[in-house]
């Protein structure tokens, strides 16, 4: 469980601006941040990895204080122990995928994890390349195995695929998702791209004029920013069923199961594993195919 309750005063574009976020994770829940540019989102971010000071407030994380200002405690970046990813990859260029990923290991700790997070992050054959011979998305790859060498429990990521291409947004978020999954993490994400809420948050928050406004859930934010009112997506079928004289089938998008209703002529042979795409309307999913 983390809560965060903080106060700082900032200089944004408009005027003066008091950000003041009240927010609460679960431990293992996938958040979404949200809200216009200027509203304080990366001071936010920055503020919870004990980068940036606030005025006042605590944050308490898995059961330590982070930071109480009543009492005086603030625990350096390094005690946190947040893993960090940003838009741009911030890699070291002089050094090899190989060698950024051991630099991030503490002295002494087992090295076991970097395997771990290699095989995740499929970065085996790029072990030996330096980040200046690899696309932006092979270098936001290594960003995030790297974000989590110290085996932090909460990942912090700040609009991390916003310079990439469409499908290679897509992967990445497969590989956001899988390490999310495999290490049980928290993680927080700055994200505008309504797609990308939907196939990775469990809940959304929206930062307004410095102060987190009600939760939302993400098909709630696709469906509100979609130009045409609907937006498709793509999921896996994990199962169906007979629903009367239909049918109705489970398909996983990101993390949320969706039920599809579908008529026996759209099933057409599938099965549990086929992948398709699914349009929502209206707060209606309907199979597209
Ligand atoms: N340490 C600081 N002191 C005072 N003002 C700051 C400080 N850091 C950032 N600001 C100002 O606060 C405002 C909010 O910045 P921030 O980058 O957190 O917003 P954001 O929501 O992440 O925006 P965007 O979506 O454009 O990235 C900006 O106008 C910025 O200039």
């Amino acid at each position: 469980m983390i809560r965060i309750r903080l106060k700082k005063h900032l200089h944004a574009a408009t005027g003066p601006l008091l950000l003041q976020p009240e927010l609460e994770a679960q431990a293992g829940e996938f958040l979404a941040v949200t809200g216009p540019s200027g509203s304080g989102k990366t001071t936010l971010l920055r503020m919870i990895a004990g980068l940036e000071t606030a005025a006042e407030g605590s944050i308490s994380a898995f059961g330590e204080t982070w930071l109480d200002t009543r009492q005086g405690i603030n625990l350096r970046v390094q005690d946190r122990n947040v893993g960090l990813v940003f838009q741009d990859y911030a890699l070291f260029p002089n050094m090899t995928v190989a060698q950024n990923l051991h630099y991030a290991l503490p002295k002494g700790a087992p090295e076991d994890i970097i395997s771990e997070l290699v095989d995740i992050t499929e970065l085996q054959e790029l072990m030996g390349r330096y980040p200046a011979r690899l696309s932006g998305g092979q270098q936001q790859r290594v960003a995030l195995a790297r974000a989590l060498v110290r085996r932090p429990r909460l990942l912090l990521l700040d609009e991390p695929l916003s310079a990439l291409d469409q499908r290679m947004r897509a992967r990445l978020q497969n590989y956001i998702l899988r390490l999310h999954k495999a290490f049980g993490l928290t993680t927080l994400i700055v994200s505008h791209d309504y797609q990308e809420i939907f196939k990775l948050a469990d809940r959304v928050v929206r930062l307004d004029h410095g102060a987190i406004s009600q939760p939302e859930l993400p098909d709630e934010v696709a469906l509100a920013n979609a130009p045409d009112g609907s937006f498709l997506l793509s999921g896996e079928v994990l199962h169906i069923e007979e629903a009367g004289s239909s049918f109705l089938m489970s398909v996983l998008i990101g993390t949320n199961v969706v039920q599809v209703p579908a008529a026996i002529a759209d099933l057409r042979g599938l099965q549990p594993g086929d992948r398709v795409e699914v349009r929502f309307e209206a707060h209606q999913a309907i199979l597209s195919r």
